[in-house]
């Protein structure tokens, strides 16, 4: 069966898009999830989002991490929301569902505004960090994020035992001005470095606002810039998070998906 497939990127997290309203495609075939995001004998991505009708909801998005594990992907939210208005499923708000709850976005012409899920606790791990933000993410701070050996480092911190058997990503940061960070992410489920993370980078914004006493914190990844906002109610709580950045349709295609 040949279906059409959209591929978009936001901050080069980047991702196969579907619109499955008719929801036509297997989920449960893990298999063709690996094989869809393959760089080499596949379409190639981080991830693959299906988009799927919901009662109460503008849709629901369904993601899978490229080796076809799932759970809650913040720039992946972001292009599902700028693919829903695509498809025209929306105009410039939504209430949509995710793996990890109920999310609104809004649109502009540049940026998505993406509301994340609420943070009841920042905790420590060892000398760093660790926060779920819909999904778990190991913050640690670094001298120079740059040079830092991030896969090898990464990889080692994903597969300790404090962290399984679900594992975590892991980010790295250094801080580059009073309210800016740079930060580089190991990704669980792509088992390699990102160029960008969006439920990482709002840990790391919430790590760092919360030493800094900032509601306002700009992000540099290598695939690009994001800003996280956020309130914070009792010490280590945070709420109306937004994560904000671009999201981009690189190109549309059709690929046979019984092969
Ligand atoms: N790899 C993550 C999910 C995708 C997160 C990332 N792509 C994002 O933008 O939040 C995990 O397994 O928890």
């Amino acid at each position: 069966m040949e279906i059409t497939f959209y591929k978009y990127q936001g901050t080069g997290n980047d991702f196969v898009m579907i619109d499955d309203r008719t929801e036509v495609f297997p989920e449960g075939n893990l298999a063709l999830v690996q094989r869809l995001c393959d760089r080499k004998f596949g379409i190639g991505a981080d991830g693959l989002i299906l988009i799927r009708n919901k009662e109460g909801y503008d849709f629901e998005m369904v993601y899978f991490n490229a080796d076809g594990s799932q759970s809650m992907c913040g720039n992946g939210a972001r292009c599902a929301v700028a693919f829903s208005k695509y498809l025209g499923i929306i105009s410039d708000q939504t209430h949509f569902m995710a793996i990890d709850g109920p999310h609104e976005a809004k649109v502009s012409d540049q940026e998505i505004e993406l509301g994340m899920s609420p943070v009841t606790s920042l905790a420590n791990a060892g000398q760093d960090f660790f926060v779920d933000t819909g999904s778990p993410h190991h913050v640690r701070f670094v001298e120079d994020v740059d040079s830092y050996a991030v896969v090898q480092e990464g990889a080692s911190i994903r597969n300790a035992e404090m962290y399984q058997p679900n594992g975590t990503n892991v980010n790295f940061v250094t801080p580059i001005a009073a309210d800016e960070i740079h930060v580089r992410t190991y990704e669980r489920g792509v088992e390699d470095e990102t160029l960008s993370c969006g439920t990482g980078v709002t840990a790391c914004a919430l790590v760092y606002g919360y030493q800094n006493e900032l509601h306002e914190v700009k992000i540099k990844t290598p695939g690009g810039n994001l800003k996280v906002r956020f309130s914070e109610n009792a010490a280590g709580s945070f709420q109306n998070i937004r994560l904000i950045g671009p999201a981009e349709q690189v190109y549309q295609g059709k690929i046979n998906i019984n092969h």
